[in-house]
């Protein structure tokens, strides 16, 4: 089992032609990584402590309609300062998108510094 979350498409995510713009799907996996910080590590989005510090996406199916996208989320092995995140964005049951996030710890001072030891054991025993 992984973290799961379910995201609303909007009307107003497709273009003028009738899919859900690539940059929406961005917005996607954030919503479900905000979600998964909060559920999983911990974390309020108003925790200054991590960045985004790289980001990809491959699209595989286009989003015709509206109403839910699934975002599967599994967090990687942290490394020294971050981690990645990966994302499986589905459709009506069927794989949409795929994605990779990197993220790093920052200190107080905005420097990146070592994962947090409470960031890796929820990383470790996460669904
Ligand atoms: C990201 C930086 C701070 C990196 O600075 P620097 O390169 O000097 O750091 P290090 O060399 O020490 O490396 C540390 C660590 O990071 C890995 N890394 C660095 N760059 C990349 C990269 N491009 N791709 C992959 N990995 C990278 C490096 O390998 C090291 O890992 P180790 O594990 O080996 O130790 C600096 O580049 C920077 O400040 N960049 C700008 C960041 C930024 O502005 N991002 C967008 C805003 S943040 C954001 O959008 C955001 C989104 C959310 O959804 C959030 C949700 C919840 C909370 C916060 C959110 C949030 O802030």
């Amino acid at each position: 089992m992984s973290f799961v979350a379910e995201v609303e498409v909007r009307f107003r995510d497709h273009d003028s032609f009738g899919h859900v713009n690539n940059a929406v799907y961005a917005t996607y996996c954030e919503q479900a990584r905000v979600r998964f910080f909060e559920e999983v590590l911990g974390t309020p989005l108003s925790d200054p402590h991590i960045v985004v510090a790289h980001l990809e996406l491959d699209y595989r199916a286009p989003i015709e309609g509206v109403g839910t996208v699934e975002v599967e989320i599994e967090a990687g092995e942290p490394g020294g300062k971050s981690f990645p995140i990966y994302y499986t964005l589905s459709y009506e049951g069927e794989t949409v998108a795929t994605g990779e996030t990197v993220q790093v710890a920052m200190d107080d001072e905005g420097r990146p510094t070592r994962v947090p030891d409470q960031w890796r054991e929820a990383i470790a025993d996460q669904p």
